[in-house]
């Protein structure tokens, strides 16, 4: 069978990952580190383009990788208009609205733009994104909120999401799309899913102040006091913004988004800082009961996945609100590289059609 070579470029707001695998396997993974100096001259994420690339192509003469060696580029894909689930070759309208960001601006939109210039330089490779952000499968009356000016909005964890999924229902013998399950991303930012035979048909706005709340972000907060807050006169929208975004959650209740600094200091017994914790955990596992609810209480297993899952601590606040629901299995941390390169993999081999961007 025909060998591929398959680049997989993951950029987060600090941070470029990429890894490269040959079939299955991974041959190299580096994550390269950009320090707030690196990033303060460029005004916009976009504008990180260049300086992304060269760092990549850089990695990749350093580990020997050949650019002909590849088959395939694939990036994790941005805020771009609301999508079905898979995999997407970069197209021209594609790339247009990851320049332009129609729901705002994340480090993910370079994804596709890395991956198409890269591709470009290879004769017959093919530039893909797979599982962005704004993978929409939601449910119609998940959309309804109580104001005609507003809707819901799928925004959430789709790779990591459906990528430990799959992962449960290999370990169990069924496919993906005949379960019912809920799935908990804690990471940065944290998504509760309810994923319905292989469809995410409600599931909270992890980038804008819905769901529980997180390391950097604030979660739902009261409606009203955020409104007073808002015409205040104190703050400007950027502020404001970046108190649901950024500098909420822990960093604003504890002063850190580390769980694991947090941890430390609550064994150290600092009791304000375990309740703050137990409080996002509780608040994920209130997520959880109302995701049951959507599912009509036939859930399979609820799934806890992201770097917060290595917390046993964690873990088990949540496990002892929720397991009358279903068993509860840790799949922690991600394999957002892994699950990219799989993408491109069913792609290549034909396993599956890529989607066209519209
Ligand atoms: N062993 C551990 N125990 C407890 N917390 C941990 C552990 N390892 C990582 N974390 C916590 O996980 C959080 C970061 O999670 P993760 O690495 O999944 O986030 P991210 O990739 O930056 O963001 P996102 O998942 O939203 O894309 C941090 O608060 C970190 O302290
Ligand atoms: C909303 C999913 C991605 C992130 O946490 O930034």
């Amino acid at each position: 069978m025909k060998q591929y070579g398959i680049l997989a470029i993951n950029p987060g707001s600090t941070s470029t990952k990429i890894a490269v695998y040959l079939d299955e396997t991974e041959a190299m993974s580096r994550t390269i580190r950009h320090s707030a100096e690196e990033l303060r001259p460029f005004a916009r994420v976009t504008d990180q383009f260049g300086f992304r690339r060269d760092l990549i192509l850089k990695v990749l003469e350093e580990e020997g990788i050949a650019l002909d060696s590849l088959s395939a580029v694939i990036g994790r894909g941005g805020l771009v208009k609301p999508i079905a689930s898979g995999v997407y070759e970069v197209n021209d309208a594609l790339r247009r609205d990851l320049i332009h960001a129609p729901q705002g601006e994340h480090a993910s939109n370079l994804g596709g733009l890395l991956a198409v210039e890269i591709a470009s330089r290879v004769p017959d490779a093919k530039a893909y994104i797979a599982d962005p952000v704004v993978v929409d499968e939601l449910d119609d009356v998940a959309r309804v909120c109580g104001h005609a000016l507003f809707r819901r909005v799928s925004i959430f964890h789709a790779l990591n999401q459906k990528a430990v999924s799959r992962i449960y229902a290999a370990r169990v013998g069924r496919k993906y799309d005949e379960l019912n399950l809920i799935v908990a991303h804690l990471g940065g930012g944290i998504s509760v899913g309810a994923h319905r035979g292989g469809r995410v048909i409600d599931v909270n706005n992890a980038l804008d102040g819905d769901g529980a709340f997180s390391p950097e972000r604030s979660g739902t907060l009261p409606a009203g006091q955020l409104v007073k807050l808002c015409f205040s006169g104190q703050y400007t929208e950027a502020q404001i913004r970046r108190m649901l975004c950024g500098s909420g959650g822990l960093v604003s209740l504890a002063g850190s988004n580390s769980v694991q600094e947090l941890l430390e200091r609550a064994k150290q017994g600092d009791r304000a800082c375990e309740r703050i914790i137990y409080a996002m955990a509780y608040n994920v596992a209130k997520e959880i009961g109302a995701m049951a609810a959507v599912l009509g209480g036939r859930v399979d297993a609820i799934l806890i996945t992201g770097g917060i899952a290595y917390s046993g601590t964690v873990c088990d606040a949540i496990r002892e609100r929720v397991s009358f629901i279903a068993p509860v299995e840790v799949i922690p941390g991600e394999d957002e590289m892994g699950a990219l390169a799989e993408n491109a993999l069913r792609v290549l081999r034909g396993e599956e059609m890529p989607k066209k961007y519209e």
